[in-house]
């Protein structure tokens, strides 16, 4: 079991956005979240990576406590937002701060950063431009490529597709569906883009109102399914 929710309430003012009893996540599944604006998403995730304070409940990662202890730390590669990258930093040396911690060497990392050329269209690297000068879209590729540098055993990535151009859309699929396919990295993704979840995840959670109101295995009529919820919702 790589994550465990148990009774996880979270108000803001007596209004319940996150209400989960129970949710199991086993090593190696892909999860998409799915939900319309306010549903919840952003925060089981802030709360998952003991972010924002809970009003009850607990989640676990391996087993321990996220609140309680820091080992998760080293396996769970994150990027939720701009909030999660170093803004005075040129991209080469956020890449080479993450690597130092997390003993990987700047030779690898090099060697890691040939293998994303496509993905970062000559926009990234050798520009000297720090991380608070790129676009949004290209924050965000490097948010993404810090969490697969760190070797991680799961990553959580709120809404990847959202800022990104269509080509990079479609490698940044490849690349979380290649980690699916491998089985030996979790990951957890939040879209608004039912194509690219269903396309890219073997188990859908939509959430509504802080629940999660379907937890699906993806098949061929998952995004027709969700499709007809989103439709009966607008
Ligand atoms: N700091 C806060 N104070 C008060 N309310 C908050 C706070 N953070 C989130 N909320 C509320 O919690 C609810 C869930 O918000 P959340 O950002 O988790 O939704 P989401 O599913 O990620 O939405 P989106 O698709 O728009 O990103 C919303 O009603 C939001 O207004």
């Amino acid at each position: 079991m790589m994550i465990e929710i148990k009774d996880l309430k979270k108000t803001y003012n007596g209004i319940t956005v996150v209400d989960i009893p129970s949710l199991q996540i086993n090593k190696g599944e892909s999860i998409g979240l799915v939900g319309n604006n306010g549903a919840g998403k952003t925060t089981l995730f802030r709360i998952i990576l003991d972010l924002i304070r809970k009003d009850s409940g607990e989640v676990l990662s391996k087993g321990f406590n996220v609140s309680d202890t820091d080992t998760w730390k080293d396996y769970t590669g994150s990027y939720l937002d701009e909030g999660f990258l170093i803004e005075y930093l040129t991209p080469e040396e956020y890449f080479y701060y993450i690597g130092s911690l997390y003993q990987v060497s700047r030779t690898d990392i090099d060697v890691k950063l040939e293998t994303y050329t496509d993905f970062f269209n000559g926009e990234i690297l050798g520009k000297k431009k720090y991380i608070r000068d790129l676009s949004k879209g290209n924050q965000c590729k490097v948010g993404v490529v810090a969490c697969l540098m760190q070797n991680p055993e799961i990553i959580m990535l709120d809404e990847p597709f959202a800022n990104i151009d269509p080509s990079t859309q479609f490698r940044l699929k490849n690349m979380l569906k290649q980690v699916a396919f491998e089985g030996q990295i979790t990951s957890i993704v939040s879209s608004h883009d039912l194509n690219h979840v269903t396309d890219v995840c073997k188990r859908i959670l939509l959430m509504e109102k802080g629940l999660i109101i379907k937890d699906i295995q993806t098949d061929v009529n998952t995004l027709e399914e969700l499709e007809s919820y989103f439709s009966v919702m607008k």
